[in-house]
């Protein structure tokens, strides 16, 4: 089996769907060598073309990658008159929301599932229009995912939420207004809608126990380009001083950090040397240092205009070790897939303890059925007591390695599973069958042709 640029699919522009082709073949055992780029964030892009909507003007993301979480939030904000469209350069997306005053709810219900980004829009459109209808999120199946977090702070700044079958259906009968919030866990996503809702709200708000991670770091550059008031304090507090007014902004959005150390473990597990150009130091710190303890070597590469990090496996057994996951800046729990895939080729015992979503090693399964030998738990191991230690639900995991693994048939369950497939199909040996790869394309742009010029076996049946 190899590879063809003919049997791979072309990534799609912004506004159009993209190949239906739902399977890959994997021929594992060669390592991946070359060189990838990374673009901007799939954890920030998406958020960043959301607080475009604040803007009495237009504004322009850059370095936005075609994946389909983009597409969606595109088609997201057409239903509301936004009109987007593809810049000059490549990578550049207009959003020009100046003929905003309408919900589209046919359109916007036909985005029911796809994302979680649709929670998001809440502020900025009841600051805009007054009202926001939320359809049913999607994103992956990894936990519960509840958003009482969000409708809570929505309900502090006066807003009125009516929870009804089709989605949600939010309210402002006057101006929203500054609060004070302490979130009950540092969420992402609730950080960022207090961000996007304080910005225009009247007065201060002062959010407590806020989400740091580098994504949010990002959309607070964005939002003070347009003329927010945000500081950021220490021990998780952030103050936002509203304004009446905000301008577009122009950004180059931050790069995938995620995707970066997918592609590091994708060097690791196969023995490989992969350099991913985009991809930073900074936000990545608590990776690398975990790449470094397994025994990956990597190289940051930093000439102006050249940024990038290589990784490769120095040649060797890998070391186990033990690991938790956490809100930055602790390990990313979206790194915890891919890196588990790598602990399988690993001497001794590692142990994962995941304490950011209840259901996030369910994909270990697969993983076993290739041969690696992976035992789940309800306990805590990681010797940090969790939100789930008393739960019932299967969050930590002990892998004991090196394993071989062996081609198999794979349906991928999640985003972050789905990559992680991918690299166990090509450190085994055999050709594997890997299905439902559209969910990749939620997160990693042109993933099959990138794996090809690495060197992969790879194949995208007709
Ligand atoms: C599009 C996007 O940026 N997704 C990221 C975002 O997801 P997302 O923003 O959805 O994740 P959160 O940080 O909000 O969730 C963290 C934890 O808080 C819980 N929670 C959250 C909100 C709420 O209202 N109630 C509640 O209980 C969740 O169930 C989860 O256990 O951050 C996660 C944690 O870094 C990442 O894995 C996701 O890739
Ligand atoms: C969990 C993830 O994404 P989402 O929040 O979009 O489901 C992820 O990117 O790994």
């Amino acid at each position: 089996m190899t590879s063809s640029a003919t049997t791979l699919p072309r990534p799609a522009e912004p506004n159009e769907s993209f190949d239906s082709t739902d399977l890959i073949r994997v021929t594992g055992g060669t390592p991946l060598t070359g060189e990838v780029t990374v673009r901007g964030a799939k954890n920030l892009v998406p958020k960043a073309m959301v607080a475009a909507l604040l803007g009495s003007g237009p504004s322009l993301l850059r370095n936005v990658p075609q994946i389909s979480d983009v597409r969606i939030v595109t088609g997201l904000l057409e239903a509301h008159g936004v009109q987007v469209r593809a810049g000059e350069q490549p990578g550049d997306l207009v959003l020009d929301p100046s003929s905003v005053d309408r919900a589209d709810h046919a359109e916007i219900a036909a985005h029911a599932g796809e994302s979680r980004i649709p929670i998001l829009l809440c502020g900025p459109l009841l600051h805009r229009i007054g009202h926001a209808f939320i359809p049913d999120l999607g994103g992956c199946r990894i936990g519960d995912r509840p958003i009482d977090f969000h409708l809570d702070a929505l309900r502090a700044f006066g807003a009125v939420v009516d929870k009804r079958p089709e989605g949600l259906h939010i309210e402002a009968p006057h101006r929203l207004r500054g609060t004070k919030i302490t979130l009950p866990y540092p969420s992402v996503g609730s950080t960022e809608q207090v961000l996007l809702t304080a910005v225009l709200a009247e007065g201060v708000t002062e959010l407590r126990n806020a989400a740091t991670e580098p994504e949010i770091q990002d959309l607070i550059a964005v939002l003070q380009k347009m003329g927010a008031i945000i500081s950021t304090l220490d021990n998780r507090v952030i103050h936002i001083t509203g304004v009446d007014r905000l301008e577009g902004y122009r950004h180059l959005a931050l790069p995938d950090r995620l995707e970066a150390a997918s592609w590091a473990c994708a060097a690791l597990a196969t023995g490989g040397d992969i350099l991913v150009r985009g991809a930073l130091q900074g936000p990545m710190m608590t990776f690398l240092n975990v790449f470094r303890r397994v025994g990956g070597a990597f190289e940051v590469e930093d000439e102006p205009g050249q940024t990038g990090i290589r990784f490769w496996h120095p040649g060797g057994p890998l070391s186990a070790l033990a690991l938790e996951t956490d809100v930055h800046p602790g390990f990313q729990t979206d790194w915890q897939q891919p890196m588990v895939v790598a602990l399988t080729q690993a001497q001794g015992l590692s142990i994962v303890h995941e304490t950011v979503y209840e259901k996030r090693l369910g994909f270990t399964k697969a993983l076993t059925d290739m041969g690696a030998q992976i035992q789940l738990y309800r306990e805590c191991l990681g010797g940090t007591p969790c939100r789930f230690g008393q739960r019932n639900f299967m969050h930590s995991a002990v892998i004991s390695g090196p394993t071989k693994l062996h081609a198999t048939d794979l349906e991928i369950p999640d985003l972050r599973a789905g990559f992680s497939y991918l690299i166990a199909a090509l450190a085994a040996q055999g050709t594997s069958s890997v299905h439902g790869i559209s969910l990749i394309n939620r997160g990693y742009e042109d993933f099959g042709r990138k794996l090809a010029d690495l060197g992969a076996q790879v194949e995208f049946p007709a």
